[in-house]
């Protein structure tokens, strides 16, 4: 008889957001509300867009405590090129938002997930 393999706890952000395959739901829906947005999907056409769901499912799934490991650009250099102002980075919290409503996920998760985002913008917004 063997004893049972001590798991590690998962992180409850990560759980709370379904763990990988609900985070690539949401991704997955995420990228496909941003390249139908009349203001910002334009800048989305360059890339593609399975590729984007991918890295952005690693990042929130290592984010929020998963055991995921990012492996895409820096956020820095991937964004630097783009021109992106103020109000294009809330547009795109906006429709993260919405797609997180679409799936129900609850509000305190919602604000954690978008609290650990926001300290990106100081790597992601290059025009004032
Ligand atoms: C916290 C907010 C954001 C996060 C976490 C994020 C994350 C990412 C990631 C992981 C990538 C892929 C990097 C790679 O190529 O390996 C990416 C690319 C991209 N992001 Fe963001 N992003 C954010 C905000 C924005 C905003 C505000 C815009 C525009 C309004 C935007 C537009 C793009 C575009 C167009 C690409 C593809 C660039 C290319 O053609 O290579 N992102 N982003």
């Amino acid at each position: 008889q063997t004893a049972p393999v001590p798991q590690a706890p998962l992180a409850p952000l990560y759980q709370a957001l379904g763990e990988k395959p609900g985070i690539a739901a949401l991704m997955g829906d995420f990228v496909d509300r941003m390249k139908a947005n009349a203001r910002i999907g334009k800048l989305f056409d360059e890339i593609k867009p399975a590729y984007l769901k991918e890295q952005l499912t690693d990042q929130i799934c290592e984010l929020s405590g998963g055991p995921c490991k990012y492996e895409g650009e820096e956020m820095k250099k991937s964004h630097e090129k783009l021109g992106i102002d103020k109000a294009q980075f809330n547009l795109v919290v906006e429709i993260l938002q919405a797609a997180m409503d679409a799936r129900a996920i609850p509000f305190s998760t919602q604000n954690q997930l978008l609290a650990k985002l926001a300290p990106m913008h100081r790597d992601i917004i290059t025009v004032q």
